[in-house]
């Protein structure tokens, strides 16, 4: 194994599949690799979760978050990333296993109440109302709290300038980028510890996307605990403190962002197709200005 494996845990790729009964308290420590000590914010333990009845989609996952933490989830198309993250916020049935919240358990409890108790989720789509203003939608995120509406209006504002600048702008006319900016603000307006983030990134330009991974950082930093889901593995393991692979439903991997980004098993099967595809990409480009020179 090399130095760089020693630093990375592989979970339970090549073992047989870890049933809660069979995990022992050292593998549990792997599965969680470079994780603080103390208690997380929030654990999912051995999550079973499905849509469809009899079709499990996640097979016994496992997250910490700690207070402070930035952790991302990663791995190949249909691994069950984004299903993991709806499963924490109630809109996946858990089958079996448990979420915990501070402690307490909060399974399959209703969005709405794990939006009382701190919990914030941002969607990958139809995450903004488009025919309300800026402002409107915020409202929205903070309906639960209508008297605090000026104060967390504030404090997003200070986080993205532009909303308070064209806060009367309908969201239906704003960007993909600044559209995802009004649905983590939305998000942000109950003053949530946890914010959950499904694929941020996804269907924005290069230099939108790198303005989301920066705002996602700035929101960590704030002091909002951030579990964010991302296909674009590199740019999310580069701001996270740790992260986790998952395939097929299950755990492969999980350690500090930085170390899985080296790992050279993480960069074959997960990291690999990226470089593989921007080449694809770089070829593709190549070959048409060839063919037309006039077109870029
Ligand atoms: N609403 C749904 N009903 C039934 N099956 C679903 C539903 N949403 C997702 N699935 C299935 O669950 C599996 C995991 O999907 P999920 O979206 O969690 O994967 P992912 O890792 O986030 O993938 P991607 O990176 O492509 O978004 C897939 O096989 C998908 O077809």
């Amino acid at each position: 194994m090399s130095d760089a494996m020693d630093a990375v845990t592989r979970s339970d790729h090549d073992a047989p599949a870890a049933t809660p009964s069979t995990v022992s308290v050292e593998d549990r420590a792997a599965l969680h690799r470079g994780a603080p000590a103390g208690e997380p914010l929030l654990a999912a333990t051995d999550l079973v979760a499905g849509y469809l009845p009899g079709v499990d989609i996640l097979n016994g996952c496992n997250l910490v978050l700690h207070p402070g933490e930035l952790v991302g989830i990663i791995g190949p198309n249909g691994a069950g990333k984004s299903t993991l993250l709806k499963s924490l916020f109630g809109l996946v049935p858990v089958r079996s296993g448990t979420v915990t919240l501070g402690g307490e358990e909060i399974t399959n409890l209703r969005a709405d109440h794990l939006v009382h108790r701190g919990v914030g989720f941002v969607p990958q789509t139809n995450n903004v109302f488009p025919s309300l203003t800026i402002e409107e939608n915020l409202q929205m995120g903070a309906y639960q709290a209508p008297r605090r509406f000026a104060e967390r209006f504030a404090f997003v504002a200070d986080l993205f300038p532009t909303l308070g600048e064209r806060r009367r702008q309908r969201a239906g006319s704003l960007s993909g980028g600044e559209r995802q900016m009004v649905a983590m603000a939305r998000a942000l307006m109950m003053e949530p510890t946890v914010l959950l983030l499904d694929e941020p990134s996804a269907g924005l330009s290069p230099v939108r996307q790198d303005e989301t991974f920066l705002r996602t950082r700035r929101i960590n930093k704030a002091g909002v605990s951030v579990v964010i889901v991302e296909q674009n593995a590199r740019r999310a393991l580069q701001i996270c403190d740790r992260g986790y692979v998952l395939d097929q439903g299950r755990n492969a991997y999980s350690g500090p962002g930085r170390e899985l980004m080296h790992d050279p098993k993480v960069i074959e099967l997960y990291l690999g197709t990226l470089a593989t595809d921007v080449e694809d990409a770089a070829a593709a480009r190549r070959e048409s200005a060839a063919q037309d020179p006039d077109a870029s």
